[in-house]
């Protein structure tokens, strides 16, 4: 199906949701981030909100800031030496980068799946309960349940129940990826930061992918980097567009595919360049 059906369904559903549409809450709010790597300012002044339990799609030219950007929603840059963020982010209000804010439990809340799937070496069960048992002290048969139940959320139990002991890293790169994601949704967080989850993967893994972040979007709030514009018209509500570290324009998906108001993100989603 072309983005055009996708988004004229869309701007029909829109219509008749706006009517009855019931306040969305802002799950992330970023108040003027700034990041640098070194003296290299990748991120500069980027204010937006993040609204809950919707797909947001940060899409732009490469080297942009789009994983900078949403790397900062888990402070996984902590990790790295070298890089320091200014400005706010709030999640569900509480700014994340206040002195004494558990990390570990920032990242059981905001989870993420990274464009390479990246199983464990290790079995398919123990990939999904490794974060679990980080976090949680379940009993044998509680860990069982809420292995098979994250392996079925990410539409994988059907295909692995038979093989849970077999390596995580035998599965097939689309079977990696959901198993990457219901490693994620294990620990039950409430935002799913997805770097380019499908970019590696066939048209039919991708269809798998797209379908299942459209449930999960139910539950949880979902914040996807991809570089496929008819990915973002298809499953997100919300698009955010970035050029050179800067945030150019975000507004809900439809708009910005049929009346963006910069003609650099027109540019962009018109091909003309990235
Ligand atoms: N660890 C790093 N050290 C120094 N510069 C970095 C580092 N990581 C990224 N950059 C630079 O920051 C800018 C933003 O990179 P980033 O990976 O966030 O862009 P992107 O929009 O996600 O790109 P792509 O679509 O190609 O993945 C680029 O200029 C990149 O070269």
């Amino acid at each position: 199906m072309t983005a055009d059906i996708h988004l004229d369904q869309k701007r029909d559903a829109g219509a008749v949701e706006a009517a009855a549409a019931p306040q969305v809450a802002t799950k992330l709010r970023v108040n003027d981030l700034n990041l640098y790597y070194g003296k290299f300012q990748a991120i500069k002044n980027v204010t937006m909100e993040i609204p809950e339990r919707q797909v947001t799609a940060f899409i732009g030219p490469s080297g942009c800031g789009k994983s900078t950007l949403i790397r900062c929603f888990n402070r996984i840059h902590d990790l790295y030496e070298g890089i320091r963020t200014e400005g706010q982010i709030l999640l569900d209000e509480h700014d994340i980068y206040d002195t004494g804010i558990d990390l570990n439990l920032l990242r059981s809340r905001v989870g993420m799946v990274f464009q390479k799937p990246t199983p464990f070496p290790m079995s398919v069960f123990d990939n999904v309960a490794f974060g679990i048992r980080l976090y949680e002290k379940l009993s044998a048969r509680d860990l069982e349940e809420r292995v098979e139940w994250a392996l079925r959320k990410a539409a994988l139990w059907n295909e692995v129940k038979d093989k849970l002991k077999q390596s995580g890293q035998a599965l097939s790169g689309g079977q990696q990826q959901r198993l990457c994601i219901a490693r994620t949704i294990a620990v039950k967080p409430e935002v799913i930061l997805l770097d380019e989850p499908t970019s590696a993967l066939d048209p039919i893994s991708t269809g798998y992918i797209e379908d299942l972040i459209n449930e999960l979007k139910k539950d949880y709030t979902i914040v996807i980097v991809t570089h496929n514009m008819q990915q973002a018209a298809r499953i997100s509500d919300i698009t955010a567009f970035m050029y050179l570290g800067s945030l150019i324009e975000c507004d809900d998906t439809t708009k910005i595919f049929t009346q963006p108001k910069e003609s650099r993100t027109e540019d962009y989603i018109t091909g003309r360049y990235g």
